[in-house]
């Protein structure tokens, strides 16, 4: 069979983008304590961001499927983990997580790592990278 039969190690990455809105205000601060950390995200009414997401898993390229993970099926885990509970949504209302978490890009980040590990295969989830902005990204591999 072509190729060596060295393991080769892929890393695999699909984008997807979503939009929600947020404020970032925090439940163990009173309200000027929010003021004066989150300034104009603090505001009451919210904003918006048109969030990019990439997804990277990392594995063995299988030596008959070519694959490390069916494109397909991490285009249905991204629907299931972020585009039906957080496209369209205030992160804040809509999503129970954040009822009492800062809906920071950072925790956005842990929030998709946590149930996006629990519908890929074992191991191989790798990187979760949010663009909140054109300035402003997060990377978070799960530490
Ligand atoms: N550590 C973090 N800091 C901030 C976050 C965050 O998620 N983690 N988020 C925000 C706000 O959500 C805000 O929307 C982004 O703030 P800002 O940087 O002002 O937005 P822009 O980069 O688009 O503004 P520029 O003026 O172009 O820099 C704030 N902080
Ligand atoms: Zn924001």
């Amino acid at each position: 069979m072509a190729g060596s039969s060295a393991e080769r190690i892929g890393y695999l990455t699909r984008v997807q983008s979503f939009s929600a809105c947020h404020r970032l205000h925090s439940v163990h601060l009173s309200d000027e304590e929010n003021k004066e950390v989150y300034g104009k995200c603090n505001n009451p009414n919210g904003h918006g961001h048109n969030y990019k997401v990439e997804v990277t898993v990392r594995g063995k390229i299988d030596g008959v499927t070519g694959m490390v993970m069916n494109l397909t099926d991490l285009k249905q885990c991204i629907e299931d983990v972020i585009m039906t509970p957080l496209d369209h949504k205030n992160l804040d209302k809509d999503v129970p997580y954040f009822a009492n978490v800062v809906s920071t890009t950072e925790n956005l980040a842990v929030y998709i790592w946590d149930n996006m590990v629990k519908v890929t295969p074992p191991n191989l989830l790798y990187e979760i990278k949010i663009h909140e902005t054109d300035k402003n990204i997060i990377t978070y591999r799960g530490e």
